[in-house]
């Protein structure tokens, strides 16, 4: 039984109807209330104490606790003094007393207006204003401001009145959420009830049907601790309630681009689309008509086409090839891997899309609905404050081409964690004959979301997998360049985080920082180049956690370890020293391992000694001249028959097999104890050349470079 024992309650104007009910229920379960009625007429006139009297009469005759105050609210300090004085606290405000002034508009006096507003909006303010720092200090509190229809929606004759309730939607929309941190609940009732308001006003038979009882246990629920609702207007009538939203259409652009000013003939034109409400939004955060802003900025931007700006196009995405090009370059798919052109050119026979495009659907789906920014109770939040915190896709049908992608959205789980929240939500996408083309989880992080309450773990989506404990069985290291981001949100994620220094000052970070799916993009890139033979076929599913930002220029390493058909990976940031994603893995349909022998017994592979491939990394990302010039070196290292290769590729080293790649600016052979030689510094590089130590093909200054970098006590 839902029960208010402890709990202090005051009621204004509750000598009758509606307040009598509330005061009536709330002692009956338990709560001390304060019955406060000025004992006035319909009109505000006169006053008595008869009214209070009664009502707590009737609560004592039923074993209630019970308190009479015959203020006028406009004394709100009074009348939470009386329950301050009797009771020694106070939890709950129900501002419900009210007076009518009705009169055509023309004819409301100053008077009129003044008295209405004095009782309705300044008593409510006054009341709970008294109240509040209670509230605020016990970090508990429940506010309810009675509304009407006849603010909400209008009504003959009551101007003064519905000017009056509609200012209470507005009070308590914004101590919603100023309180929401104390845990006070500010909420609107909008009731109809028969009362000595509304008894003049409604037909006999329908007032018959509206007992205040049939509403009191729905603005009494909203009271209690348990009740979680917050800033929300509720209506009520004979024994049905149900919630009242602010609404919005889709709305026109009224320019073609950011740079056009807007004519009144401009509007005119658009006319029909602006107050066209067949399609509507549901906005409930001054933060989401923000982050609404950024989808009409692209379309102003020419980002979005004319179709789109027809359609719905929230949970609608189609790919021709210049998409596909467009992603595939983004994630650092590059014409210097003859194996990627397939990704790169539309005339390829093999032209197919990188299988990380199809989190695009889902993604563009998700930011586009407001059910992320709805997801969490009672919280504001905005896209500033959203970050990228894990991802799970799972393909099983390649992306189609020119076709229409419908993707649904649904919140799975929404984790408290303290300071930040995390939001999950799925989505599947459905190619034009309605077959499952891919799954996706996404986990948005709201940062500062948390403290709502919710559940702390994930209990039914994909989790992370720690990686095997062993050094990696392989690893790929690319860079990427200061534009990455500027190139890959082309693709259709136009987050301000990621291009827009002011806003990403905003999230928290000194500069742009990398899309998540970008550097998701790169990591899986590396483990089809290595264990799928650069097949997008055998990519099956990818789960990732981005545990660190990353920013464009840097380069990305990723460490991978097989287990059967699964690839668990890890990928660092190289210069900031840092891991960005991991509990990761990608699993294959099938592995095509190009595993390399160990070295044979004896042998001397210092490129497969540990840590000596990364300080070469270090050295070629430090050394300017190597970075920034486009180039694509072939090492190969002869050791005793066994051939080993690495690519260095602009101011990237990474092992590769010969056949991924061809034309090379220099090729430069060697053997391995001449370059032991080299390292140590007894073989020079001429001599190594003129004996034949080292065998260079193609530009010799760049050759001289690198391997000066890589044997640095090597003289010249
Ligand atoms: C509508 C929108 C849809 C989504 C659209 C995305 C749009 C894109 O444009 C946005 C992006 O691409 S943003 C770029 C990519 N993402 C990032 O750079 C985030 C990197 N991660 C971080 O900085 C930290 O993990 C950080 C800051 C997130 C958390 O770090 P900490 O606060 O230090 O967390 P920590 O103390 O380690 O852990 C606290 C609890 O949180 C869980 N957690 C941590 N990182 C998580 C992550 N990335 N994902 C999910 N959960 C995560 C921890 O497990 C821990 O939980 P518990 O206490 O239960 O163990």
């Amino acid at each position: 039984m839902i029960r208010f024992d402890d709990k202090v309650a005051v009621v204004t104007g509750a000598g009758a109807g509606l307040g009598r009910a509330y005061a009536l229920l709330l002692a009956e379960r338990g709560a001390k209330v304060v019955v406060n009625d000025l004992g006035g007429s319909t009109r505000g006139d006169g006053s008595s104490t008869n009214a209070a009297d009664t009502v707590v009469e009737e609560i004592k005759k039923k074993g209630g606790i019970a308190a009479a105050d015959y203020n006028s609210v406009v004394d709100g300090d009074k009348i939470i003094k009386t329950a301050l004085e009797n009771f020694g606290k106070v939890d709950i405000v129900i501002n419900n007393a009210g007076i009518l002034r009705d009169k055509t508009f023309s004819r409301i006096s100053d008077s009129d207006w003044d008295l209405v507003h004095n009782v309705h909006v300044r008593g409510a303010f006054k009341v709970t204003q008294a109240a509040w720092e209670n509230f605020r200090k016990q970090k508990y509190g429940r506010v309810v401001f009675t509304a009407s229809n006849a603010g909400l929606l209008g009504n003959f004759g009551q101007a003064n009145y519905s000017a009056a309730k509609m200012a209470l939607v507005g009070l308590c929309n914004t101590l919603a959420i100023e309180g929401a941190k104390y845990n006070i609940h500010s909420n609107v009732i909008v009731p109809t009830a028969a009362s000595r308001l509304t008894e003049n006003i409604l037909p006999p038979d329908f007032f018959e049907q509206l007992k205040p009882e049939l509403i009191a246990p729905v603005v009494t629920w909203l009271c209690h601790e348990d009740c979680e609702e917050n800033g929300s207007i509720i209506e009520s009538a004979a024994g049905w309630a149900s919630k009242q939203i602010i609404v919005r259409g889709k709305g026109s652009v009224l320019r073609r681009s950011l740079a056009d000013p807007v004519s009144i003939e401009d509007v005119r034109e658009k006319w029909d689309k602006v107050v066209n409400v067949e399609k509507i939004d549901y906005l409930g955060s001054i933060q989401e008509e923000t982050a609404n802003l950024t989808k009409y900025f692209s379309e102003m931007d020419g980002s979005l086409d004319e179709a789109d700006e027809e359609n719905d196009f929230s949970d609608k995405y189609s790919a021709t090839f210049k998409e596909c090009i467009t992603f595939a370059l983004g994630i650092g798919a590059s014409v210097k891997n003859p194996g990627d052109l397939k990704y790169l050119y539309e005339g390829h026979e093999n032209f197919t899309a990188l299988p990380t495009q199809l989190i695009m659907p889902a993604l563009m789906a998700t930011m586009t609905s407001s059910k992320i920014l709805n997801a969490i109770p009672n919280k504001s939040y905005d896209l500033s404050q959203i970050l990228h915190g894990e991802q799970y896709l799972e393909v099983y049908k390649p992306l189609p081409l020119n076709e229409e992608l419908r993707s649904t959205i649904d919140i799975i789980e929404v984790l408290d964690k303290g300071k930040n929240a995390v939001i999950i939500s799925g989505s599947k996408t459905y190619d034009k004959n309605d077959e499952l083309v891919s799954y996706n989880e996404i986990a948005s992080i709201v940062v500062n979301g948390g403290g709502f309450g919710g559940p702390k773990n994930a209990t039914k989506t994909k989790l992370t997998e720690e990686h095997p404990k062993r050094s990696p069985d392989a690893t790929m290291v690319e860079g990427t360049s200061a534009s990455q981001a500027a190139l890959y949100r082309l693709s259709g994620d136009l987050n301000p985080l990621h291009i827009d220094p002011n806003f990403a000052l905003l999230g928290g970070f000194k500069e742009p920082i990398l899309h998540g799916l970008a550097s998701l993009g790169f990591a899986v890139r590396h483990v089809l180049l290595r264990y799928a033979d650069n097949d997008p076929s055998l990519f099956k599913a990818v789960k990732v956690r981005f545990v660190k930002p990353v920013l464009p220029g840097d380069s990305l390493k990723t460490s991978m370890w097989r287990q059967g058909n699964r690839i668990y990976f890890q990928t660092e940031a190289v210069k900031a020293k840092n891991i960005v994603i991991s509990g990761a893995y990608v699993d294959l349909h099938n592995v095509i391992d190009k595993k390399l022998s160990p070295p044979p017994s004896g042998g001397h592979t210092l490129f497969n000694s540990p840590g000596f491939v990364d300080a070469i990394q270090e050295k070629l990302y430090l050394t300017q001249n190597l970075r920034d010039i486009s180039y694509n070196c072939l090492l190969e290292v002869d050791d005793c028959g066994r051939k080993n290769s690495w690519i260095i590729h602009n101011g990237h080293i990474s092992k590769i097999f010969p056949s991924d790649c061809k034309d090379y600016d220099v090729v430069l052979k060697i053997n391995d104890s001449d370059l032991t030689s080299m390292l140590s510094g007894k073989l020079s590089y001429r001599d190594a050349e003129r004996c034949g130590a080292v065998n260079v093909e193609g530009d010799e200054h760049l050759a001289a470079m690198i391997l000066q970098l890589v044997t640095p006590k090597t003289k010249l």
